[in-house]
């Protein structure tokens, strides 16, 4: 499995992770416990990320625009997160979804393994990954589906996220599941207009990145991060780059996440209201290297849980990556091969575990398939 390191491979006996017994354990065990270069540290100072008004620029207010377009420009060049309020997301849906993340996570674990993740696919519930890998599993849990946009020229009517999960977790759970239908619905319209920005400041125009997203089919997941007696040995999400294309991410109170910046880690705290948002590996890949997807990580305590809900924005699964030819000039060669997302996520699932290193990784496993076709 993860070709980095040959000891996480596939446990033969995987634990099992029952928060409501662990979150109260003096001790944990070794396979939660990270190596000493990547234990949290004390003491992170905060990054400095813009907040933009997006429906100033949205509503096409020239001056609102500009900033928000200039902001969004900087802080993607240099990191690739930033903060967005005012984006028109209802206070209600959002309060919505993490109540019922709250009312998900707190029961008891035989019904959460009702919507059991099976081995191979991404949808479902998946207690601290220890089905999957054997070292530095991460202290959260999470429930992962799919969401795909409405094809404008299609007249279905479909409700993805509801079906799957009434069908996972029983008819009682109908409400449950319109909360996070309407609240992908949401993130996918949410991150059309962050396209627009997007492809505003890079100077290809409104529409480029926002029709190439279109028909996204995108992953939602709720992560849940329970108490950890020992968060100085332990991480909630280990570092990583999103894979994924954007991420838009709505963390509660607690705060956690953090973002490695000019070789040191520093904190997003939360902001009620208001949106982090970052680049991921495929727009990196789209932008031909302009805009940055960076290192990130989340971190427990031993106080209170923490939650956080992250709508992944993907491309529709055979639509080829390739940046637009005004990001492509003597200055600025290819910096990626082209690629589909269905071939990187199938990688992420099957071959390489997501870190910082996923794209160059990927990268590489291309090139070199492409070199034996040649040459066979
Ligand atoms: C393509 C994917 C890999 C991860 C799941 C996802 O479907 C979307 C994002 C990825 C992930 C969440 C990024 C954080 C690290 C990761 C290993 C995790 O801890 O959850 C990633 C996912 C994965 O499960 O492989
Ligand atoms: O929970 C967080 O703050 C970050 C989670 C994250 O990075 C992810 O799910 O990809
Ligand atoms: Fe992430």
């Amino acid at each position: 499995m993860a070709i980095e390191d040959p000891k996480d491979v596939k446990p033969e006996t995987p634990i099992v992770f029952d928060a409501s017994v662990f979150q109260y354990h003096k001790e944990i065990p070794k396979q939660f416990i990270w190596p000493d270069h990547d234990k949290p540290s004390p003491n992170v100072p905060e990054l400095s990320v813009p907040i933009i008004d997006l429906g100033g620029f949205l509503s096409g207010d020239p001056v609102a625009s500009s900033e928000a377009t200039r902001l969004a420009g900087e802080a993607c060049l240099k990191h690739g997160f930033f903060l967005v309020a005012n984006h028109g997301v209802d206070g209600k849906l959002l309060e919505n979804a993490h109540s019922y993340a709250d009312s998900f996570f707190t029961m008891p674990f035989v019904e959460k393994q009702k919507a059991q993740r099976k081995p191979g696919q991404h949808c479902g519930y998946a207690s601290s990954f220890t089905t999957r890998f054997s070292s530095k599993l991460p202290w959260k849990e999470t429930l992962s589906f799919r969401y795909c946009a409405e094809d404008s020229n299609s007249n279905s009517d479909s409700n993805i996220v509801q079906d799957y999960l009434v069908n996972a977790m029983g008819q009682e759970f109908q409400e449950f599941g319109k909360v996070y239908q309407e609240y992908c619905e949401a993130m996918s319209t949410l991150s059309l207009g962050i396209m627009e920005l997007l492809g505003t400041s890079l100077g290809v125009g409104r529409k480029f990145f926002k029709e190439f997203f279109q028909g996204n089919d995108s992953i939602m997941r709720l992560n849940y991060y329970p108490r950890c007696q020992k968060p100085d040995i332990a991480l909630g999400t280990g570092p990583h780059c999103d894979p994924t294309s954007l991420t838009i991410l709505h963390q509660d109170n607690v705060g956690g996440l953090e973002v490695f910046v000019d070789g040191k880690w520093r904190s997003i705290s939360p902001k009620p209201h208001v949106f982090v948002v970052n680049i991921g590996d495929t727009f990196m890949a789209l932008s031909n290297c302009r805009y940055k997807s960076v290192l990130h990580r989340a971190v427990v305590n031993s106080e209170k849980p923490r939650k956080s809900l992250a709508f992944f924005l993907c491309p529709q699964k055979d639509k080829l990556v390739t940046p637009p030819t005004e990001l492509v000039d003597v200055e600025h060669p290819r910096a990626y091969p082209d690629f589909t997302w269905s071939a990187l996520f199938r990688f992420t699932q099957e071959q390489h575990r997501a870190n910082g290193n996923t794209l160059d990784a990927f990268s590489k496993w291309i090139q070199q398939k492409t070199e034996l076709i040649q040459e066979g």
